[in-house]
């Protein structure tokens, strides 16, 4: 079967359907990353099968009509090769997506597949996560903060929740340790101004394995003084 079929096919036994439109977008960014990671490390999975359901379709096993309504400002924390937030930006086209990375040549990668995918709804922002929440600009300024992959949920909770504007969401996309990853984030997340509001276990077609999609809402303000340097996160994360 071709990524076309395949990836429409996938997102169907999900419970998403897919426009013609958007699955041919689909290939397009598949294609463009596979040819890219010849030679800039993107993704460890370029097996077809294992792109569409591994990264399309998990990235868009967090959409959900109720939090992310039209024009809400999403950051994705962390999106490497564009996951969850390219895949979220094909599937709706009235958020507005900014894909923020500390390293510059995956989001140059991005800013070209944006281009020829057409998607006028995503911007690309480069900086530390630690760094760019104490700018005015970004602090509480998210409806929501997706992330896959990127930090023990403990850790990004210092990194996200700055972003979010209170009432907003830091939603997260877990592997098979969420469980324990909840626990330990427990303080972190009192402290922070996030209460865990849905755990939402995932269950990928023609897929096995354990993973969860996190929504942790904002429901207080987060202090200033985090997050804390780099350094300081790493010696001492919030237990
Ligand atoms: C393992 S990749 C995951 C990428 C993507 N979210 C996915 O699920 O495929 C982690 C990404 O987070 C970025 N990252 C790590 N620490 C960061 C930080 N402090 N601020 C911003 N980005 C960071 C890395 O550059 C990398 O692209």
């Amino acid at each position: 079967m071709d990524f076309t079929a395949d990836v429409t096919a996938q997102m169907k036994a999900f419970g998403i359907t897919l426009t013609e439109e958007q699955a041919v977008a689909f290939t397009t960014y598949y294609e463009r990353l596979v040819e890219t990671n010849q030679y800039m490390n993107l993704t460890a999975i370029t097996e077809p099968h294992e792109v569409a359901v591994k990264h399309m379709v998990d990235s868009l096993s967090c959409y959900d009509k109720v939090v992310f309504v039209p024009e809400s400002k999403v950051l994705d924390l962390g999106t490497g090769a564009g996951f969850p937030g390219i895949p979220l930006a094909i599937y709706d086209s009235r958020l507005h997506i900014t894909l923020f990375d500390s390293l510059r040549k995956r989001l140059r990668f991005l800013e070209d597949v944006a281009v020829e995918l057409g998607l006028s709804n995503v911007t690309t922002l480069h900086g530390r996560a630690e760094d760019m929440a104490h700018r005015i600009e970004h602090r509480d300024m998210y409806d929501i903060v997706t992330s896959r992959a990127v930090a023990r949920l403990n850790v990004l909770a210092e990194w996200a929740l700055p972003y979010v504007r209170k009432g907003g969401y830091l939603i997260a996309l877990k592997g098979a340790a969420y469980e324990e990853e909840i626990k330990e984030a427990e303080r972190a997340l009192s402290i922070l101004g996030g209460t865990v509001a849905e755990v939402r276990p995932v269950t990928l077609p023609t897929l096995a394995d354990k993973r969860a999609v996190i929504y942790i809402k904002k429901t207080g303000m987060t202090p200033k003084k985090y997050p804390r340097k780099p350094k300081e996160i790493k010696e001492r994360p919030l237990r």
